[in-house]
């Protein structure tokens, strides 16, 4: 709990972000704590995604700052917001992995090769050590034996436990889910959040999850986040939040979503 207290780990601070005219984070500031396990819900189009893609920088940011760790990944120049140098970046970037809803698997790989492929492209690490890795992940996630097989050849559950263990061979500190469940059977979604609990426990990752779920968000979650229009509307313990709701709007939400 120490860590938790004492280290900001990520801060979106005063973030705004737009398409065109469409304000989606509105002055946003976040923070998350080095090993927390923060949960995102909220309406379709609340802006939940899109930070995670602001934190993996596959979108840019109109004004504020982005903080991991002690790098800026957003920087506010007075005048819109810039990344830091390549080197810099790659650096922070490289603390962070996200898995995705479609799973994102190279159909022509087998699922070792999946896993083993960014160390070696981009770590440059030697294919005889990413193999080591990857086995030993694919045994962590349960898929020991199908390390020949194709990604066609795997059910949606243990396609998403692959896209797990590639996330994870990059040795990532922040672990980014954007609705890694909402594509799977109900009874494949124990599957892969047993994963995802056992390997946060083991590892200490801090994590910042995106899901319509709440069954899930309740599980994974040490504090969850209630955005609407692009700004926090409430956030607590899961128990508080789901629970306890103390704002009309996370009521009517948590109402809506529990009839459908
Ligand atoms: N590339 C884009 N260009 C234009 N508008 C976009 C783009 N990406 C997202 N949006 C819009 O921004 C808003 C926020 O999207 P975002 O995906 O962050 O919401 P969300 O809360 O994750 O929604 P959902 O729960 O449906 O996934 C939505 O209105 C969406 O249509």
């Amino acid at each position: 709990m120490a860590d938790i207290e004492a280290n900001p780990f990520i801060s979106f601070r005063s973030v705004c972000k737009s398409y065109g005219g469409l304000h989606v984070l509105k002055n946003l500031d976040l923070t998350i704590r080095q090993h927390e396990h923060v949960v995102l819900i909220g309406p379709s189009g609340s802006g939940k995604s899109t930070i995670l893609r602001v934190l993996m920088t596959l979108e840019s940011i109109q004004k504020g700052n982005v903080l991991v760790g002690d790098g800026h990944l957003w920087r506010d120049t007075g005048d819109g917001a810039s990344m830091p140098p390549p080197r810099e970046l790659n650096a922070i970037r490289r603390k962070i992995g996200m898995v995705f809803q479609s799973f994102n698997l190279f159909p022509h790989m087998t699922v070792l090769r999946n896993v083993a492929e960014a160390p070696v492209r981009v770590l440059k690490i030697s294919r005889a050590e990413a193999n080591e890795r990857a086995r030993k992940l694919l045994l962590s996630v349960g898929l020991a034996e199908k390390e020949d097989c194709y990604p066609i050849q795997l059910s949606g559950g243990q396609q998403q436990r692959v896209a797990i263990a590639r996330c994870l061979a990059m040795r990532p500190e922040i672990l980014l889910f954007d609705e890694v469940t909402s594509a799977l059977d109900p009874e494949t979604v124990s599957e892969v959040l047993n994963v995802i609990r056992s390997l946060a426990s083991e590892h200490k990752f801090t994590i910042l999850m995106v899901t319509h779920q709440m069954d899930v968000a309740r599980e994974i979650g040490n504090r969850v986040v209630f955005l609407e229009r692009g700004r926090i509307i409430e956030e607590g313990s899961p128990n508080q939040v789901l629970d306890n709701p103390r704002n009309d709007r996370t009521r009517s939400f948590l109402r809506a979503v529990l009839q459908a």
